[in-house]
């Protein structure tokens, strides 16, 4: 689903996040955010890519610039994704994925059709009554996603969501991501070091350099849904050369 409406949710104009310690995550960074965008931060381990996903979440502030949000109603349904899954081991994944509503007061009896369709998308229906350590790696994630999205967020923040996993399931959670995004109709901002994962799931990559700052935007003009036909195709190949290279040159 490509956007085509155009409608700025957020917007961070010349933002610098300088830490105590005195290093300097990012710098002059600007992005603008569609409703509807998948954006995908691409860029080198510790170019400020988490940064940028904290201060969307409000979970630190700019030194200088500004985070502007122009709908509030999508900052206040806005629901993040770790690399770590960070399930509660004690809790079964119908309680860990019932917790972001508990925190907010909802019992589980009130929650229970949401928990029940949150696991659904994420195909663990009948894995609720499990704990984490009987979960694989992907089903771990799948949980972490579910819990995500039982708030049905229309902003979905993901920080390398599925760079533990091997390359088999991390193709298979692509594809759940992309087939999830498409029902939920939300907006969604991935962080990931990987080219052809930012290639197969993005409309935008936006390639980060070590200064901290956006050095190019790609724009990909392919439709959604995409499939193992649009990883194979030329168009596919050609791309990821046109991300690699800018990725080398923002190095
Ligand atoms: N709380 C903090 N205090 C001091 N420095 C920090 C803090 N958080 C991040 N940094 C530093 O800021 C820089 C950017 O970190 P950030 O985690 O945003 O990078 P990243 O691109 O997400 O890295 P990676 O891909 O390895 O996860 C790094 O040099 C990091 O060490």
């Amino acid at each position: 689903m490509a956007n085509t409406t155009h409608h700025t949710i957020v917007e961070l104009n010349g933002v610098s996040k300088t830490f105590a310690n005195g290093t300097t995550a990012l710098s002059g960074f600007d992005i603008s955010v569609q409703r509807g965008d998948f954006l995908c931060l691409l860029g080198a381990s510790g170019c400020g890519k988490s940064t940028v996903l904290r201060l969307l979440a409000d979970l630190d502030v700019p030194s200088s610039g500004n985070v502007m949000w122009s709908d509030t109603q999508a900052r206040e349904s806005l629901s993040m994704v770790l690399q770590e899954a960070t399930l509660l081991p004690w809790a079964t994944v119908d309680d860990n994925v019932w917790m972001p509503l508990r925190i907010k007061g909802i019992s589980k009896t009130d929650a229970a059709s949401r928990i029940a369709t949150a696991l659904e998308l994420v195909g663990l229906s009948d894995s609720a009554a499990l704990y984490p350590r009987e979960l694989s790696g992907g089903m771990k994630m799948r949980v972490s996603l579910a819990r995500a999205l039982v708030s049905e967020p229309s902003v979905l923040l993901l920080d390398e969501p599925f760079a533990a996993l091997d390359e088999i399931t991390r193709f298979r959670l692509n594809d759940e991501l992309l087939t999830l995004r498409g029902k939920l109709d939300c907006t969604v901002i991935f962080v990931t070091h990987s080219v052809f994962e930012s290639a197969y799931l993005a409309n935008r990559v936006a390639v980060m350099d070590d200064m901290g700052k956006i050095s190019e935007e790609i724009a990909i003009d392919a439709p959604y849904p995409r499939t193992s036909e649009f990883r194979s195709s030329s168009y596919y190949t050609k791309l990821c050369a046109k991300i690699s290279a800018a990725l080398e040159r923002a190095a």
